[in-house]
């Protein structure tokens, strides 16, 4: 019989369902190091996001087939470490959207009535009624950061209060936002306009202190922030300062950057302000009930050899024929990734072509992996094989899909155009030999590139000296060139440069560039 180590608290239903099938242990509160002793017994492990699952776990796991997380954010596992060792990474991306939304209206409404305060003040005997006047939110300007699950949830009860809405979210189009009764705005405008500011948007390196002092000096002194979304997305102490010195007028946060939350965190000594609970956005007993069943029926089913749901790192849901069109489904999350870096956040518009053999294929997983790679800017690892196409749709994506057999440059091939706020752009990729992924054009102007991690592509016209000049840029930055590759269809015409970079480009490089005589446009990629 398989094991499964459930090491964070989990409803029973979820324990009932997995017991059907294998002997659960649950033993929660474990230390890494004595993760890292037992996990070798485990075909399973089972988690909330009390247990962080490292490099160093999943590599001692040596008959883990499956790690499900009960909830949303998968932050707390190396996903790419379970993914270089064959382990499914499952989690719930719905079971606890209404409860996270509810937690962040509750905290909403606490603050804005000191309901916390009052609370102790009664309990210790005193009746101050002239103390904790607060204030209303209807009427009130509510600012959404993110309009994904829980932002759209909260936006439907916020509009019901009698609130106004504003919305941040650069993958999110102007239809949606305006389906949703929202104002889609910049981030500085959001900040400067709202009464209350409510994150809801994954912890990313971009969104990794998104809120800091320069942003939070642009609220109003009135304005209340919420965060139920993930911890490091404020910067702690320039929240606690900003308090304090009664530059904004409260928040209420639910997430920290370390949690548990340390003993000497600023956040503790904000006085009333600020109201802190432990994490609590998932825990109500249907959140509960609903991602423990979720995540045990995907756990039980891939024991039993069946696919997952809501596998965050593999495809889950195809046939056989999986195997053969692996490399395929490579290229085309690639290719979107690409593309979507390349046409700007908002892509509105996606034609997913397929070539040569690859057009008497079924199109439908390529085209979807390539929505899957379109949106991981802005999902991340809550996009997978099953939801890329429905969050697709949900941001009026349009999607159109063709094929065309004729195309024989290679054996298969894929042609993706994408538009969104940089306009249309376009690129080609290949398979070659068995799995080796090739970018074969980029707007038409052929190349022959392998991606990588870091990349930087330049439309220019094609004259001397102007590669030099890159070079001595990305020089000056301390960024190493491994390839770099020009793409042309006639001498001295317009022509695309593609580098392939050791090192992230930092701020400010592509203002520098921008500025060589010849170059038109600079895109920073990473893959
Ligand atoms: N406190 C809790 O217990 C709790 C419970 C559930 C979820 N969460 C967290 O809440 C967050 C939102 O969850 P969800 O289910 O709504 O996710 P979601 O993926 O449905 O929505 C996230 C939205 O953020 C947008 N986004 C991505 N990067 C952005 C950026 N840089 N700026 C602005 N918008 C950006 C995306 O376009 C997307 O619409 C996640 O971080 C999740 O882990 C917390
Ligand atoms: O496990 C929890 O209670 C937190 C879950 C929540 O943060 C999530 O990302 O789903």
């Amino acid at each position: 019989m398989p094991k499964v180590l459930v090491s964070d608290p989990i409803d029973q239903a979820g324990i009932d369902i997995l017991s059907q099938v294998a002997q659960v242990d649950v033993n929660t509160g474990l230390s890494a190091e004595q993760l890292v002793k037992i996990i070798p017994d485990y075909d399973a492990l089972m988690i909330r996001s009390g247990t962080q699952v490292t490099k160093e776990i999943i590599e001692a796991g040596n008959s883990l087939k499956i790690i499900g997380r009960a909830g949303v954010g998968v932050d707390n596992v190396d996903v790419p470490a379970a993914t270089r060792k064959g382990i499914v990474v499952v989690n719930s991306p719905e079971g606890n959207t209404i409860a996270a939304a509810e937690h962040a209206i509750a905290m909403m409404l606490s603050m804005s009535r000191h309901i916390p305060e009052a609370n102790a003040s009664v309990k210790a005997g005193k009746w101050e009624r002239n103390r904790f006047i607060g204030v209303e939110v209807y009427k009130k300007t509510l600012g959404i950061v993110g309009l994904g699950k829980i932002g759209s949830h909260l936006a439907a009860a916020a509009k019901a209060m009698g609130m106004k809405l504003l919305a941040y979210d650069p993958f999110i189009s102007t239809e949606r936002a305006e389906q949703l009764g929202c104002r889609l705005v910049e981030l500085e405008l959001l900040m400067r306009e709202s009464d209350y500011i409510t994150l809801h948007i994954p912890k990313t390196p971009e969104t990794l202190h998104l809120i800091n002092a320069e942003v939070l000096s642009k609220m109003k002194p009135t304005a209340r922030i919420i965060n139920c979304a993930r911890g490091g997305i404020i910067d702690e102490a320039a929240l606690a300062e900003a308090i304090k010195e009664g530059k904004i007028a409260g928040a209420a946060i639910d997430v920290y950057e370390h949690e548990p939350l340390e003993a000497d965190s600023p956040l503790r000594n904000v006085g009333q302000n600020i109201v802190l609970t432990p994490h609590l956005g998932a825990s109500t007993a249907e959140a509960q009930v609903n991602v423990a069943i979720d995540v045990a029926e995907q756990i039980r089913d891939v024991l039993l050899g069946l696919p997952a749901r809501s596998a965050v790192n593999i495809p889950g849901i195809f046939p056989d024929s999986i195997e053969k069109l692996k490399p395929y489904l490579q290229l085309a999350e690639t290719l979107g990734n690409l593309v979507s870096q390349l046409a700007g956040g908002r892509v509105d518009y996606l034609n997913v072509q397929l070539q040569g053999e690859l057009a008497n294929n079924q199109s439908q997983p390529v085209v979807v992996a390539a929505l899957k790679g379109l949106l991981s800017q802005a999902l991340r690892e809550r996009v997978n094989y099953v939801n890329a196409s429905i969050e697709a749709k949900e941001r009026g994506i349009r999607v159109v899909e063709t094929r065309d057999a004729s195309i024989r440059d290679y054996t298969g091939s894929l042609h993706l155009s994408a538009k969104g706020t940089l306009g249309e752009h376009t690129v080609t990729g290949a398979v070659l030999g068995e799995s080796e992924i090739r970018i074969t054009s980029v707007d038409d102007f052929p190349v022959n590139v392998s991606p990588t991690h870091h990349m930087l592509f330049t439309l220019h016209r094609d004259m001397p000296g102007i590669i030099g000049k890159i070079g001595s840029q990305l020089g000056s930055f301390n960024v190493n060139i491994a390839s770099m590759q020009v793409g042309r269809k006639i001498v001295r015409g317009d022509a695309v440069m593609v580098l392939s970079l050791d090192d992230p480009l930092p701020e400010g490089i592509l203002a520098e560039i921008l500025k060589v005589p010849g170059i038109r446009d600079a895109y920073t990629v990473n893959l």
